[in-house]
């Protein structure tokens, strides 16, 4: 990678090269690998502040589609370089692949001067290592329906989704890393008989990040928020549930240790600290900052809708997952299977692509003049509907056009997340204002639709990785923890596009005629559809 020293090398500082003397009140202590200087007596360099600033720190967001760099200014969050690698489509994939992903958008020495960098990854993914740290087979993914019956046969072994809640927080379905274990003992017994551990993708790119060319057992880590994703941990007692790893996989195997939200988990080979980690939801939540009352509706491969909030969530209707957050506190969540890449089908429908889907969407009217898309394409986690495939309904001689396809694709796609946020609602979160991030957040469309549907006014950031951007934030962070300073950098943000609901009436009936659909054509939820479809 771009930014790795061999062990022993130093990168040379300023001061080295123009032979300039450090003054004593100009200097900042910054970690040993970004400068070659002296040593003081707690092992920190000191050099100039001319020569560190700003002091760098870098997020890494490891997610369905893409890996996603930024590298930040440490103290004021402002991102001064960013790169990006796209990941292969499936919902199975090698590790190796986000790995090459990384150091591809790396190559080109992005990372240089950085001290310390995090990750977010995707949730869920099931990464099952062998004794040597190899890699057992592709990483199952979040988006991945095939443990769909196991998740139904989990939820029935330990008592019903009451049970689960009571347990772990969250009530199973087919992303969750649970339910991949139950697979696999029940479809590749050879394979799950050779587990020796289990991690998640952030916890495996980080220990990549370590400098080690596997991740052998007993070295990876992983935080309290992605932890609360696998099933198998609980965020209300802090600690993995190993009965019902058993129960899933018929043994014990290996997990990383949950270390704390600020915590330093090793170096990178040129010395950059690496930090914990987190999910990647978890990740965005820092990177924007929230307050009590703020809810993120995100809109990037999954849909998801989340707030940080101050106690954990017990939904036994299964809608809303009752995760841990990266700061200690929890993070309910709702998340969706199909959000951006609806807008995608729905183009190529069209014969046109994502601008000329936005300009056909803004031609229609809220509503789409009664045509209404159930956007299952690729089955539904939320509701769980994992083999469902997509509706069109109400279509008519009179609004068969391609401006209202286009509309029902948006407004499909965003009412699955206002039921979210109601779902939330319900679990007591408070909700003032709607955060909308994530790649089709872009869309001057889906602002539109939005603006009236979630009943309060929706802010729209500027766009960015906010996922990568939290993730850099937790490594400012574990950079402050090792000078003593226990509290999370606060980072300025850049002000939001505020969009006020101007007809909340027609957004009630926007939902109403999804809603009636949904009824018509699903009538129960929970339990239907775990079986996958004849073919
Ligand atoms: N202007 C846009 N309008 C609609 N969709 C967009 C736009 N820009 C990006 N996207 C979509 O956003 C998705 C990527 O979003 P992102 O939040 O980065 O996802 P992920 O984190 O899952 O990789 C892609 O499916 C892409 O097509
Ligand atoms: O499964 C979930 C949340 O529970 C997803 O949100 C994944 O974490 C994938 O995220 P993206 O790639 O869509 O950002």
């Amino acid at each position: 990678m771009g930014h790795a020293l061999g062990p022993g090398q130093r990168r040379p500082c300023r001061r080295d090269t123009d032979g300039s003397r450090c003054r004593r009140e100009d200097r900042l202590k910054v970690p040993r690998a970004r400068c070659a200087s002296s040593p003081d007596e707690q092992g920190w360099r000191l050099v100039r502040s001319d020569d560190v600033t700003p002091a760098l720190v870098a997020g890494i967001d490891s997610s369905t589609q893409a890996t996603k760099v930024v590298v930040c200014d440490a103290g004021t969050g402002e991102v001064v370089r960013e790169a990006r690698a796209p990941h292969p489509d499936g919902t199975e994939v090698d590790p190796e692949r986000w790995w090459e992903a990384l150091r591809a958008a790396t190559s080109d020495g992005i990372l240089d001067g950085v001290s310390a960098v995090g990750v977010g990854g995707q949730q869920h993914g099931m990464v099952a290592l062998d004794e040597d740290g190899q890699v057992l087979r592709p990483a199952l993914l979040w988006n991945d329906t095939r443990s769909a019956g196991a998740a139904g046969d989990l939820v029935s072994d330990l008592g019903g989704p009451e049970q689960w809640v009571d347990a772990v927080g969250s009530v199973p379905v087919a992303a969750l890393t649970v339910t991949k274990l139950r697979w696999l003992a029940e479809h590749e017994p050879e394979t799950a008989a050779r587990v020796a551990e289990v991690v998640l993708p952030h916890d495996w790119v980080t220990a990549r990040l370590r400098g080690a060319d596997r991740v052998r057992p007993g070295t990876a880590r992983t935080d309290r928020g992605d932890a609360s994703g696998t099933g198998y941990w609980s965020p209300h007692e802090d600690r993995y549930r190993l009965d019902i790893l058993r129960l899933a996989l018929g043994r014990d195997v290996g997990l990383p240790p949950v270390v704390g939200p600020a915590d330093t988990v090793g170096e990178a080979p040129g010395g950059m600290l690496v930090s914990a980690g987190t999910g990647d939801n978890m990740a965005a939540a820092l990177g924007l900052g929230l307050e009590p009352g703020d809810v993120v509706v995100s809109l990037g491969t999954s849909g998801t809708a989340f707030a940080v909030h101050d106690r954990p969530a017990a939904d036994p209707t299964g809608a809303v997952a009752g995760f841990a957050d990266a700061s200690g506190r929890f993070l309910p969540l709702v998340c969706t299977l199909n959000a951006a890449r609806v807008l995608t089908a729905a183009a190529t429908m069209l014969g046109t692509d994502l601008a000329g889907l936005e300009r056909l969407a803004q031609q229609s009217a809220p509503g789409a003049g009664g045509l209404v898309l159930l956007p299952y394409l690729d089955g539904e986690r939320t509701p769980d509907l994992p083999f469902a495939s997509g509706t069109l309904g109400g279509l008519r001689r009179g609004n068969a056009t391609p401006e209202n396809l286009a509309r029902a694709a948006v407004e499909g796609m965003l009412c699955g997340l206002a039921d979210g946020v109601d779902a939330l609602t319900a679990q007591g979160v408070p909700v003032r204002r709607v955060l909308l991030i994530g790649g089709a957040a872009r869309s001057t469309a889906v602002q539109v639709v939005a603006q009236n549907l979630f009943g309060v006014p929706v802010d729209v950031p500027p766009p960015g990785e906010y996922v990568a951007l939290g993730a850099a934030r937790q490594a400012a962070w574990a950079v402050a923890a090792q000078r003593g300073q226990a509290e999370l950098p606060a980072w300025s943000h850049r002000p939001a596009v505020s969009l006020r609901p101007d007809d909340p009436a027609a957004g009630t009936r926007v939902r109403e005629q999804y809603q009636a659909l949904r009824t018509a054509v699903h009538p129960t939820t929970r339990r239907e559809g775990r079986s996958e479809p004849a073919t």
